[in-house]
């Protein structure tokens, strides 16, 4: 977990100026990433324009698709909300705290180990709270987020790079895994209208 150590904050359109600036580069320092992403310190008044609750599922709201490099977006949760157990797609996966608390859990690759009755493993868990910073990528094993509090609500900021569509999500008693489409709820603060196929409905 990244704190900012004391460095001058950014403003929310700094910050995104130089992740757009960090993503033109050939490789990515993921580093560079987490401590530019820690010297912005969260302010309502910057991301609530994208910040669409729903009561039943965590929605996502994209931000900025990064000159197609990456995809930035700001996800939030109603009380108790959790992800599914999910993969990253092979992509490089940055997560900012902005409201509230998230509780990732992380598990082994269910072919890496799994327990005798066939259940995942987990690996580690820990709570983030505002402003904290972590990453996570399928060399790092998969894992859920979910919003522990029953009082309050949780907002995420999430970016990926490689942008990816869909990701798998795995069964956490049998190591089942099914693919699954990543939809948004807004996108730059509009809502969009997602047409339910069929495999969406089932993730
Ligand atoms: O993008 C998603 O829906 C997974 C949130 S936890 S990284
Ligand atoms: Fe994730």
């Amino acid at each position: 977990i990244f704190e900012n150590m004391g460095q001058k904050d950014l403003t929310w359109d700094e910050l995104i100026a130089r992740l757009v600036e960090i993503f033109e580069q050939e490789t990515v320092n993921i580093e560079e990433v987490e401590e530019v992403m820690a010297l912005y310190t969260s302010k309502r008044q910057d991301w609530k324009k994208f910040a669409k609750h729903d009561k039943y599922k965590y929605t996502r709201n994209l931000v900025h698709e990064g000159n197609g490099k990456f995809n930035l977006m700001l996800l939030c949760w109603a009380e108790g909300n959790q992800s599914a157990i999910h993969d990253h797609a092979n992509a490089h996966c940055f997560v900012k705290i902005l409201e509230g608390t998230l509780r990732e859990t992380r598990y082994h690759w269910p072919d890496e180990c799994q327990s005798g009755d066939g259940s995942m493993m987990e690996k580690s868990h820990s709570d983030a709270k505002v402003n904290d910073v972590t990453y996570m990528s399928d060399q790092l094993g998969l894992h859920r987020m979910e919003n522990p509090s029953h009082s309050s609500t949780a907002v995420s900021l999430h970016l990926y790079s490689p942008p990816f569509q869909s990701c798998q999500i795995f069964d956490e008693r049998t190591g089942g895994k099914m693919r699954c489409p990543m939809t948004f709820w807004s996108k730059y603060g509009e809502k969009v209208n997602n047409r339910p196929n069929k495999q969406s409905s089932k993730c």
